[in-house]
């Protein structure tokens, strides 16, 4: 278990405690907002103690743990939040970019519609889903297309809300093209409005960031056009 400065405890499993920190280490709020130690703790570890903790969870809400079905739920779900669906908060899970010269010299934008995206609403824990556009126009790199799904990606397994996992897309694209003209929409189904609460089954949520050149209308009304919208 590796140790970082003195904000865990971490004696034993059982024992392990994290402990309170303040509001100074939060960084700005395009970041998803994480405790300075959050990397202090392999992943398996991670997986154990959350392991631990959910099945009290599920013994409090009275379910028994000795049923078959029942009993291998904690681990899996421990499983699948810190090597699945939460694995973008952690950075050494994050994609390399593989950008290759403009040679054919094509100025125009490009377009990657309807990207999948599966995210999970940090307010509730329950699924975000839709699709992401993204366009860009090359200042002489261009990106190999799958890296912008797996940027998509990256950034959607984390607890999120739309708009920051907007502008985090739109970010990483800006820093990896070295461009300002870059488009994001985001067009998504929360399932926190849908299936509980409001129980608004029809509605979605659209957010967008429009830089450099997409800031111009003609440019992105192109993009829209593209997009059918
Ligand atoms: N802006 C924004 N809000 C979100 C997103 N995902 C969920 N929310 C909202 O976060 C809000 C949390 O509000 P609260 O009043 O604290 O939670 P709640 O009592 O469960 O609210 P209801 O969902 O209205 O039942 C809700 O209005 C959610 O719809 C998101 O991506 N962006
Ligand atoms: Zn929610």
């Amino acid at each position: 278990m590796k140790q970082n400065g003195t904000l865990l405890n971490t004696q034993s499993i059982e024992n392990f405690d994290i402990e309170e920190i303040g509001d100074e280490h939060l960084f700005s709020s395009i970041e998803t907002p994480m405790r300075p130690d959050a990397f202090a703790l392999e992943d398996e570890v991670k997986i154990e103690l959350i392991e631990k903790h959910f099945r009290h969870i599920m013994e409090i809400m009275g379910l028994d743990l000795t049923d078959d079905s029942l009993k291998g739920t904690p681990k899996r779900v421990a499983k699948m939040y810190i090597k699945e669906v939460f694995s973008g908060l952690d950075p050494k899970n994050k994609p390399s970019v593989a950008l290759f010269e403009n040679k054919y010299k094509y100025n125009q934008m490009l377009v990657e519609k309807d990207i999948s995206v599966f995210s999970n609403c940090e307010h509730h824990f329950v699924p975000i889903y839709g699709k992401a556009h993204i366009a860009y126009i090359s200042s002489g790199k261009v990106i190999g297309l799958s890296k912008l799904n797996r940027i998509v990606e990256y950034f959607s397994k984390r607890p999120q809300v739309q708009e920051r996992l907007t502008v985090q897309i739109a970010n990483e694209l800006k820093q990896a093209l070295q461009t300002d003209d870059i488009a994001v929409v985001v067009d998504a189904k929360h399932m926190c409005v849908q299936s509980r609460g409001v129980r608004d089954a029809g509605s979605s949520t659209v957010t967008a960031y429009y830089g450099g050149k997409f800031e111009e209308e003609a440019t992105k009304k192109e993009f829209l056009t593209y997009l059918g919208m």
